[in-house]
């Protein structure tokens, strides 16, 4: 298993410094002499610790392609043909005997529907079958099952056999669905939804219930109703047409098993290989909309008040339903169509005036703030919302609220506002968690195809949810790009805007800061001509008069008077003011400006322009064709622009992880759940406010990812105090606020590592130590590390020694200083990750590890405690060899 993990762990993230429980080493996942790109688009992404739970041999027998199967006829033929099967001797008749088959409803269904019983509730304990098609998991309750079919837990009172299958089916006619009282639930259900218990298989663990055969990892559909499994060759035979979805033939009728639910709609590969596309629709659409499979009203409880069938209807067939409705207790505001869990803030507006529930209750969302929304006292998150949206929420407020947002004081007549009309209460809300109004809804609350149940009443997909902060210039707006141009996140037509004019505003931004440092360039060159001249002079007589007074930093004089003047606005910070609106006009003197020798000159000296980012020379290329009104900003254009928008603030994207192909060859339980959602909110420092006071509003976060540049060490920005920091030391202190911060004392960190490429560069030439927290950064190569051969960043700079070179030590240094700053507040780890320049694919392998990071305490909650296996370079904390 060592060896196992050792190969994987550099596939999760193959440049991510993994976190050790000792303080003195610092692991990453670089490939041992890898050079080439991204491990991680070359090798599957295979999750390591759950691939640590397979036995090796199932590992081994999936990648030698174990799930491949024989062609088998069309669900539509309905032809009688026998097809045989590898590794079975007996038969193998996948075709339909009869017309019969087919209909299982005129045959099957009504031999096996009759009799009564009670339950015993084991739908909690039916967790096996979440993923179509399933193995067999090692806690499944069916793990003692004997050779004989027989029925767990359960004292039934009559026992049928399924004529096509050998599992005993227990009907045990109306009874309470989660196994309560066993009566009938009242005359609200429909009678004819009845509920069934778990099947129980005769042949041995993982094999099918219809022909014992098959073993753990045998591919098979599971059964709705009573978790019956059946291979590929029983599947049709034992569910028929299916009328009502993925169910026995003898479960039509019943009862779906509720933890099943977030599974309907959502087909397998099995019946995707077995039927045409048109059949698996209308199979997952019946699934999703008959009767028989809807939720039992009566365990819908809307403020306190249980639902009938009618309401049940209501409630689901109106134009903006509550999505993934499940059985529980909610709260429903008529007024406005807030809509959620009782004692929990709103999680959705669906359509309001809606004849359901009871009275809304004062203190239904379990809000402890002043304002009342309603007659209901609102959560902290909400009232966040009203004062950001503009609403008065001094005192004890009393508001109305109607489906639009619009707001009135109880007892006054006029509207004061709306909340949605303020330019960012959305995002505000999407942020906060808060729902935001559905674009179906009508303003007036007005239902719009009530006969029509939604196809989309799926369940809701689960959102992690990303932070994405840094200190200024960290990178955070080139991640969040990067992120919406890999995960095909479309830019917004405002952002597109926006991007646009902060890239024609930085042209004359890059264009001021050469102007100025030419200027500065231009004195000192003329300071050194004049000292030359008076040492000319006092050695000889001959000197030259226009050799003294100009240089080549000089420009001529009609350059002279722009060059002043935008010197002067930029100094004066008003640059984004006059512009964009003068670009066009002023491109070509730009673009003549850019050209001029005495600017080329100083561009020469770029290493000296700690203002002048390395793009400016991509975009001021192009000053004319940038500045032009029909310019449209190409993928690259959009990467290379500094931010995301003019006003820098709060920046928001959701996207769920490409499929990825690499993938295809496992089974469902290890590929990463295509359904879940994540969610990057990347914050500006600046937009945190006063020690960080608007950290509360992300305390939802999952994981945050705090950017830090590598370059910083030897940089500074000037605070607002006038005070130069070393921007190092400004990241330490940002960084020190948010892990001690109180709304993320129990989130996970992952710490990106930016700028990596531009590190390679300026490490040989600027020591580290320049930064005085790195002051004991001393790269001494280690005998252990010599021996070593960890050359594997696509590092360009050729290491002569087998030691890393210096920029991989350096960032290993920093990765692991900021590793005992979090060791020294928290027990818990902190994870590092590396990005290596501009490409979008760059950040992939970070934005992977978040995901892995977010999700792994879900897979193995061991994990924690874990002790990488990886090969590692260590340093120890005084930078010396260890
Ligand atoms: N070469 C290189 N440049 C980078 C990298 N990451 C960011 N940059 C550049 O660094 C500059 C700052 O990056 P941004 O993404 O704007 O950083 P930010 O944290 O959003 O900055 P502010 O919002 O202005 O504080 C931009 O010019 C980027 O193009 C990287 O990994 N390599
Ligand atoms: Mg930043």
């Amino acid at each position: 298993m060592a060896l196992l993990l050792k190969k994987l762990r550099p596939v999760v993230s193959s440049s991510s410094v993994h976190d050790d429980s000792s303080d003195y080493s610092v692991e990453y996942s670089f490939a041992e002499e890898y050079k080439g790109p991204p491990l991680s688009h070359s090798i599957p992404q295979v999750h390591p610790f759950k691939l640590d739970q397979i036995p090796i041999a199932n590992i081994a027998s999936f990648r030698h392609g174990h799930f491949s199967v024989p062609v088998i006829q069309p669900f539509s033929k309905k032809t009688n043909t026998t097809l045989s099967v590898h590794d079975d001797k007996q038969q193998h008749n996948t075709g339909f005997h009869d017309e019969n088959e087919m209909n299982p409803i005129s045959t099957n269904s009504n031999t096996t529907e009759s009799g009564s019983g009670s339950g015993s509730g084991s739908s909690s304990l039916s967790v096996s079958c979440e993923i179509f098609p399933c193995r067999e998991e090692d806690n499944e309750i069916e793990n003692n099952i004997s050779s004989s079919p027989r029925h767990e837990n359960r004292h039934s009172i009559v026992t049928f056999r399924d004529p096509e299958s050998n599992c005993a089916i227990h009907d045990e006619g109306i009874v309470d669905y989660e196994g309560g009282s066993g009566s009938n639930s009242g005359s609200s259900t429909p009678d004819h939804v009845r509920v069934k218990p778990h099947a129980v298989r005769n042949g041995q663990k993982g094999s099918c219930y219809r022909c014992l055969k098959g073993y753990r990892l045998t591919e098979r559909e599971v059964c709705i109703v009573c978790s019956a499994k059946y291979c590929r060759n029983c599947v049709l035979r034992a569910m028929g047409s299916m009328p009502q979805g993925r169910k026995c033939v003898t479960c039509i009728g019943y009862r779906i098993d509720e933890n099943k639910r977030k599974s309907l709609g959502k087909f397998s590969r099995m019946l995707k290989h077995l039927l045409s596309s048109l059949e698996v629709k209308q199979i997952m659409n019946a699934e999703m909309v008959c009767e028989a499979n809807q939720i039992p009203p009566e365990k819908i409880l809307v403020n306190a008040d249980p639902l009938d069938w009618d309401q049940l209807m209501l409630l689901l067939r109106c134009a903006n339903p509550p999505k993934g409705l499940k059985p529980g207790c909610y709260w429903y505001d008529r007024t406005s169509g807030f809509w959620g869990k009782e004692g929990q803030r709103p999680s959705q507006i669906i359509s309001p005036h809606l004849d359901i529930g009871g009275r809304l209750l004062i203190n239904a969302s379990g809000g402890k703030t002043n304002v009342i929304v309603n007659g209901r006292l609102v959560s902290k998150e909400e009232l966040l919302i009203l004062k950001w949206a503009g609403v008065p929420c001094e005192g004890n407020p009393d508001f109305w609220m109607t489906a639009d947002g619009s707001y009135m004081e109880v007892g006054q007549k006029n509207i004061k506002g709306r909340i949605w009309d303020k330019v960012g209460t959305k995002l505000a809300c999407a942020i906060l968690s808060l729902p935001v109004p559905s674009n179906s809804a009508t303003p007036s609350g007005e239902e719009e195809n009530t006969n029509k149940v939604r196809p989309d009443n799926l369940p809701m997909k689960m959102l992690y949810k990303f932070l994405l902060v840094g200190s200024v210039k960290s990178g955070t707006s080139t991640i969040f790009k990067q992120g919406k141009l890999l995960y095909n996140v479309p830019f917004s037509e405002s952002e597109h805007q926006d991007i646009k004019l902060v890239i024609q505003t930085n042209l004359f931004t890059y264009i001021a800061i050469l102007l100025e440092e030419r200027e500065n360039f231009e004195e000192e060159s003329l300071l050194e001509n004049r000292k030359r001249q008076h040492l000319n002079e006092s050695t000889s007589s001959a000197g030259n008069e226009g050799e003294i007074d100009t240089t080549i930093y000089s420009i001529s004089s009609r350059l002279k008077g722009l060059s002043d003047w935008l010197v002067k606005c930029m100094v004066a910070g008003n640059l984004a003011a006059i512009f964009p609106a003068a670009t066009r006009e002023y491109a070509p003197l730009v673009e003549e400006l850019w050209k001029d020798p005495a600017i080329q000159a100083t561009y020469n000296r770029r290493n000296e322009l700690k203002m002048l980012p390395r793009s400016a020379s991509y975009f001021l290329d192009r000053a004319v064709e940038i500045s032009k009104i029909d310019y449209q900003p190409s993928n690259m254009d959009i990467l290379y622009a500094g931010g995301i928008t003019l006003s820098n603030s709060l920046a928001s994207m959701e996207f769920s992880f490409p499929v990825s192909r690499a993938e295809d060859s496992l089974d469902a339980e290890f590929k990463h759940d295509p359904s879940l959602r994540y969610q990057i909110i990347r914050v500006h420092p600046t937009s945190l406010g006063e020690n960080c006071k608007w950290l509360d509003m992300f305390e939802d976060t999952d994981t945050v990812l705090f950017s830090v540049a590598l370059t910083d060490y030897d940089e500074y920005t000037i605070d607002s105090n006038g005070v130069a920091t070393n921007k190092m030391l400004a990241a330490k202190n940002l960084f020190e606020k948010i892990i001690t911060h109180k709304a993320f004392n129990n989130k996970k960190f992952l710490l990106i590592l930016t700028k990596f490429d531009l590190l390679e560069e300026k490490v040989e030439t600027i020591p580290l130590t320049r930064c005085e927290w790195f002051s004991d950064f001393n790269p001494v190569i280690s005998h252990n590390e010599k021996t070593s051969s960890s050359s594997s960043s696509r590092s360009s700079i050729v290491n002569n020694t087998n030691s890393p070179p210096l920029a991989q030590r350096a960032f290993q240094y920093i990765a692991m200083k900021f590793k005992r700053l979090f060791r020294s507040v928290t027990e818990r780890k902190l994870f590092v990750s590396l990005v290596n320049g501009l490409e979008p694919d760059t950040v992939d392998e970070a934005v992977r590890y978040a995901r892995e990071v977010s999700v792994w305490e879900k897979w193995d909650p061991s994990f924690k405690n874990e002790k990488s296996e990886i090969t590692t370079t260590t340093i120890d904390p005084e930078g010396s060899s260890s």
